[in-house]
């Protein structure tokens, strides 16, 4: 049997509301070598949890104010980048199974024996140590790995954004990612969560142009039942959800000014009242944030809060626009085909005539021609053609021109519905490209309402 290593010294929290067990407890660990910190309710505890993240969280369910081991319960999701160990009385063997449900990694019944105490939690700290070593080799493998993180290309400019992602993804900075619509504003939040201590974290995202500021409020920060109608259950927002990891927040120049006064609120003291409550809550999120518009001039006009600006703006990281990076064009393109027609190959002429294009919607427009054209490719067929790619484009309408490289219509059953689908889901993504993802405008060139475009982007599984 392995031993355990009795040098796993470490940062301690102890949330205990007795005070004759906070000052033996800590004193017994501190003699151990721990750090220790002591929190005597739920509220001292998810403040020191977040002021100073420990390795090993010592958590007596039933504390004050409730005394209900239900609010204790409830603070276990909140210590996910910690290991959990449940202080205990005799016979809660079912408040017992829920905590082991939530991730706790071991009990220990009171009243406490000194033995056990310094033999579980030597182990747990153990364990938070290959935890921790874990996220390093999983970071450093999305570093050095394949170095790509999602992030294809290999002009200069692209190598310039893949290494300041993985310098910025190892700090904990917020960061404002600036760039054009499509050209991966997103991908690159994901690889800055994935590359950094939050991997193992939730990732959240939020679109602040879609949605009205009373929407968005309730989104962020959720609300309690009954706040407004509507409202049939307590709802836990975004930064709630995100909590240990990172919050994406996608077109943040878009925030109503209402907004940006309760985000900054959030910024500056890590706690946010959700709608309808009367307590303050906190949560401990990474904030990324991104937008295809000009910020800086927004702060200058007044029309985006510059303290806001300033609490986001860690670090500011711009993603190329595709014409900056045209040489990266072929490469993306086969990595494209390749993931919807792995047998499928582009003509030279298919990929001159894709490098010369003009891409307004960026990757995301390319990408979606690229797919569409290896969609439409023929079974006996390898090969992806100028023409294709012109009706996949929408530059091409005409159907007797490229009829002989579109595959027969089956006669399977179910395969009118699915034709349905296929054409609504071609017609939507060329409209959202042409309009630069502009949803009132893509509407608009479709000739259906907003909400109508919102749905069938949803019942297609289509971005928004
Ligand atoms: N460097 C890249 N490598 C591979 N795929 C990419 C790259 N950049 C963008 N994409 C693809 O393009 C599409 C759009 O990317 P993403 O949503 O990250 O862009 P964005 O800049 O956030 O767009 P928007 O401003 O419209 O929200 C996605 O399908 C993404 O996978």
């Amino acid at each position: 049997m392995n031993k355990v290593q009795t040098s796993a010294v470490g940062h301690i929290l102890l949330v205990d509301d007795e005070p004759a067990y906070q000052r033996l407890g800590s004193s017994f660990l501190r003699n151990l070598g721990h750090r220790v910190s002591v929190a005597g309710d739920v509220d001292e505890a998810l403040q020191a949890f977040v002021q100073d993240p420990p390795q090993v969280v010592l958590l007596d369910l039933a504390m004050p104010p409730s005394m209900d081991p239900e609010a204790g319960l409830s603070l276990i999701p909140h210590f996910s980048s910690a290991v959990v160990v449940v202080l205990s009385g005799h016979g809660d063997r079912d408040l017992a199974l829920r905590a082991a449900e939530q991730g706790v990694w071991d009990f220990l019944t009171k009243p406490i024996d000194p033995d056990m105490l310094r033999f579980v939690v030597t182990r747990a700290m153990h364990k938070a140590r290959l935890d921790e070593e874990l996220r390093e080799l999983r970071a450093a493998s999305l570093a050095h790995g394949n170095g790509e993180m999602g992030l294809v290309g290999q002009t200069a400019c692209m190598l310039q954004l893949r290494a300041m992602v993985q310098r910025v993804a190892a700090t904990s900075v917020n960061v404002i990612v600036l760039g054009p619509t499509g050209t991966g504003k997103e991908l690159v939040a994901r690889a800055l969560h994935q590359g950094s201590r939050r991997s193992g974290g939730p990732f959240a995202v939020i679109h602040c142009g879609a949605l009205s500021a009373e929407l968005l409020e309730s989104e962020l920060f959720g609300h309690l039942k009954g706040s407004f109608t509507g409202a049939y259950r307590d709802q836990p927002g975004l930064v709630e959800t995100a909590h240990g990891g990172t919050l994406f927040l996608d077109e943040v120049g878009e925030m109503p000014a209402p907004m940006q006064v309760k985000l900054l609120r959030f910024l500056q003291e890590g706690s946010f009242m959700p709608v309808g409550g009367r307590e303050l809550k906190k949560a401990d999120v990474r904030l990324v944030a991104a937008t295809h518009r000009d910020l800086e001039a927004m702060v200058r006009e007044g029309s985006f809060r510059e303290d806001l600006y300033y609490r986001l703006k860690g670090m500011v990281l711009r993603t190329p626009s595709l014409a900056e990076r045209q040489d990266d064009v072929p490469l993306l393109a086969a990595r494209f085909l390749r993931g919807v027609a792995s047998h499928a190959r582009l003509t030279p002429e298919a990929l001159s005539w894709l490098a010369a294009h003009e891409w307004p919607g960026n990757v995301r427009q390319l990408r979606a021609t690229v797919e569409s054209a290896g969609a439409l490719i023929m079974p006996d067929s390898e090969l992806v053609d100028v023409d294709l790619l012109k009706f996949a484009s929408g530059e091409s309408m005409s159907l007797p021109e490229i009829s002989a490289a579109i595959a027969p219509v089956s006669m399977e059953a179910g395969a009118l519905d699915a034709a349905i689908a296929e054409l609504e889901t071609r017609m939507i993504r060329d409209a959202m490209e042409q309009a630069g993802s502009n949803q009132s405008e893509a509407a608009r060139r479709l000739g259906i309402s907003r909400v109508g475009l919102i749905k069938k982007l949803a019942r297609l599984g289509l971005k928004t």
